[in-house]
This record gives C-alpha cells, structure tokens and sequence, in this order.
C-alpha cells in the first residue's frame, strides 16, 4: 500500500542529509537552469509533460502568454501592517494596492483574469523580485496573506489552488501561499490533498484575521438582496449574520471572495451582495453594507508557504513540522495510538491532526467468513508538531512512526507564526 513514488515517500536519513545540504538562492536565471536540469533526471509533471530534459524546459515554457498579463494585473504586496489594515477595512489611503485593469470599462476596472489551468506557458524572465501565487483575484484575503508572508513581493492571481502549486513546480511563480484552516470554518480540505500530489515544501506559515463585509453595489439597501455571493469557506464563517441581515436571500458558492465582489461589479448587479473584504469594495467600486460580519471577532485564516526547496530547519526559534503518513495494513486502529505516542513520550506537541481519504485505496474490503465482507474507509492522516527537524527528539520520533507506516513524508519544518494574538481585530475593531 503505496500512496506516493519512492521519490516522494521519507527516507529519514536522506530527509535530514537533504535539509542539512540543501541551500536556498534567491531565484535567478543561472539557477533556474541549474535546476532544471537536475530537476529533469526525477520530476513527472502533472498534465501528461514527461521527464527528459526537453520536456522539463518545454514544460518551464509553461504560462507565457498569461504571464505577461498576469505581471499587469499582479500587484506589489506591501507590508504586513499595510495589508492587515487593508484586509480589515482600515485601510488608511497610503496603500496603492490596486492593479493595472487590463482594460476598463465605464470608469472601472476591467476584470483581471487570473492564471488558468490552459494558460501553461514559457516562463518570464522577471527580475529579483519574488513572486508569489495564490488563488483568488485583487482583494482576496489570499492576496492579503501572500503579503504578509512575502512583503514587497509581486502577488500572482490563480484561478484555482491546483495552479499555484504548478506555477510553482514550473517556476512562473517563486512560492504559493494557500489557505488550509480557518477558526471557524474549518480545514480546506482541498490543499491537504494537494500537498500529497505535488512535491512543493512548506517553508513557513501565516495567520491571517479575516474581518469580512457585505458589498453591494453603491445606492443599494439590504432588503432588496435576494441573493449573497462568496467563496464557502466565507460563507460558512458569516451564516449567522447573513441569517440576520439578509434572511430570506439565496447563498451561492463563488471561487473566491474578492471574485465575487467583482462579478456584482462588472454584471451590475443589484439583487445581489458579496462577502469580501473592505478592500475588494474599494478595488470593484462597491460600498459596504455591513461591516465585521464574521461570526467571531477573532476569525483567523491559516495560510502556509510553498517552494520548491525546503528551508534548513534550525532550533533558534519556534519550529513547526508537517507530515503525511498512511498506517501499515492489518495494524488495525493501534497504528494511530503508536504514532500518537511517539510524539507524546518525548513531550512533543502536535497542533493538529487531519484524516483524508487515502486516494491509492480509500476501501479495504476483508471477508469475514461467514458473518460476511467488512468494508473499512483506508485514511492518510496529516499531523503538524511543534519541533523543528533538526532536533533529535523530532528525528527520533520520525524514526519511530516510520515503523508503523507504510509511507511517510515530511512535508515541511518550517518557523511557526508567533504574530501576537493582540494584533487580530477586536470585536469593535
Ligand atoms: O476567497 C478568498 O478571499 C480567499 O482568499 C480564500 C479563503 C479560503 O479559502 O478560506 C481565504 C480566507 C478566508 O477564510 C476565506 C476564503
């Protein structure tokens, strides 16, 4: 029972010989080349792109066309204080966040179209400044965490999760920044399954306040909204003001927050509100309807950081490790016990824990003779722990739980977000 190639299942002692060798760069066109050629000798690419040499800088060939545009509409993140404040509607006028609109119309933004999965081609030569991708469109509270983690850094709009990964698996992009929990409404479930079938390392994370409003468009009153727009995860963070401010109109999925206030925007739209944040209305011309609609004052997103190269793990400061393991047939539920106490004996905690199908085998069908054929769901489970790999209790852990697995990964040990709690908005914020 095998879930990933042998490429990507945790040999420990290659694992630590990798994070102890492995050095990052500042991403440049010589390493670039570097890289690829090494990267061709073991890489298979999503999409049917092979593994030779050719097909590695075919495949860097990726999202040229899209690039060009998606360098226009992209924005230059600015600090964390400045982004913070934008994202929670304190936006203090100094922030030039907006995008270059790649046309407009009737005095406001044209629509940014976001990279696509069709849109894979050549890679740009882009200069120093880092780039990050994220899903969503200008305004998306994606857009506010990529700032955070990367300030100054040149943030790449995706049209889906899976895109951020693969620009930058194909180097369009130098890191993504994703979300993969929220205090209310949970996991994102989708980027835990993703980062088992791509091979990017996280190397940090963030946590991000999601102070979220309702947008309408400007002159419209809230009893006249039949219908609120946002991504699901918003959604379920605001149903119990949504059940008040607008009871009897309709909720619909949207991709992302920000998204969706632009399609009021660009449909004029007038039946219909979007959850997002102050600063998607400033960027769609819309006005606020209601304010800190979030079900509670300290509503925080998780965000983590991709790359391509994971980071040296050290002990100087907080550390944070994330792996992904399936349990050994026939270990039957004790597996999870022995796993769980191969952190608890060396006093390790773990901050969260998180089952998902197992794709390779999500049934195990045993026959049980005559009482009949039982049918068991098979789960990969993903644990973060407070250690850094580069302490021994962690690596003697990892040693331990690898003798219950049959595969395990390490997916990253990265510094853990400390940002005091303090700085998250208050319920009069
Ligand atoms: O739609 C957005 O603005 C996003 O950035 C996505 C997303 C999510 O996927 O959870 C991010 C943060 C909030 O929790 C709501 C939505």
């Amino acid at each position: 029972m095998q879930t990933v190639s042998p490429a990507f299942s945790c040999d420990l002692k290659s694992l630590i010989q990798t994070n102890l060798t492995a050095r990052y760069s500042h991403v440049n066109r010589k390493r670039v080349s570097v890289l690829c050629s090494y990267r061709s000798e073991s890489f298979s690419f999503p999409n049917g792109i092979g593994s030779s040499r050719a097909d590695w800088q075919s495949s860097c060939a990726i999202l040229a066309s899209k690039v060009a545009s998606a360098e226009n509409s992209s924005s230059i993140t600015r600090g964390l204080a400045d982004q913070v404040a934008a994202v929670n509607g304190h936006s203090n006028g100094s922030v030039n966040l907006s995008l270059v609109p790649s046309e407009t119309k009737n005095g406001k933004p044209g629509l940014v179209q976001p990279l696509t999965n069709t849109d894979l081609s050549p890679a740009p030569s882009h200069g120093s400044t880092l780039r990050v991708a994220y899903q969503g469109v200008p305004g998306a509270y994606s857009e506010a965490a990529a700032g955070k983690a990367y300030p100054n850094s040149e943030a790449i709009p995706c049209d889906q999760f899976d895109v951020a990964f693969q620009a930058v698996e194909l180097w369009i992009a130098d890191r993504a920044v994703l979300p993969v929990e929220n205090s209310l409404g949970g996991s994102i479930h989708r980027n835990y399954d993703l980062l088992l079938r791509h091979r990017l390392h996280i190397v940090g994370e963030v946590q991000i306040p999601v102070h979220h409003c309702l947008l309408a468009l400007p002159g419209v009153r809230a009893d006249c909204i039949t219908r609120v727009i946002s991504h699901p995860q918003a959604l379920a963070q605001t149903e119990g003001s949504l059940n008040k401010l607008t009871p009897r109109a309709a909720i619909e999925a949207f991709h992302d927050t920000a998204a969706a206030a632009e399609y009021i925007a660009t449909n004029n739209l007038r039946d219909t509100a979007a959850v997002a944040s102050a600063r998607a209305a400033e960027l769609y011309g819309l006005q606020i309807l209601a304010d800190g609609i979030q079900d509670d004052a300290g509503n925080v997103t998780r965000f983590l950081m991709l790359a391509r190269e994971p980071i040296i793990p050290r002990t100087d400061r907080p550390f944070k490790t994330s792996i992904v393991f399936a349990a050994q047939e026939h270990q039957g539920t004790s597996v999870l016990f022995k796993v769980l106490s191969a952190f608890a004996f060396r006093n390790i905690s773990l901050t969260k824990i998180e089952s998902r199908p197992h794709h390779n085998c999500p049934l195990r069908v045993v026959d049980d003779g005559s009482v009949g054929t039982k049918k068991h769901f098979e789960y990969t489970f993903y644990v973060d722990f407070e250690a850094s790999m580069a302490e021994a209790r962690a690596q003697n852990a990892l040693a331990e739980v690898q003798e219950y697995t049959s595969f395990l990964r390490v997916l990253g040990s990265y510094p853990m977000d400390m940002t005091p709690w303090s700085t998250l908005p208050s319920e009069d914020a």
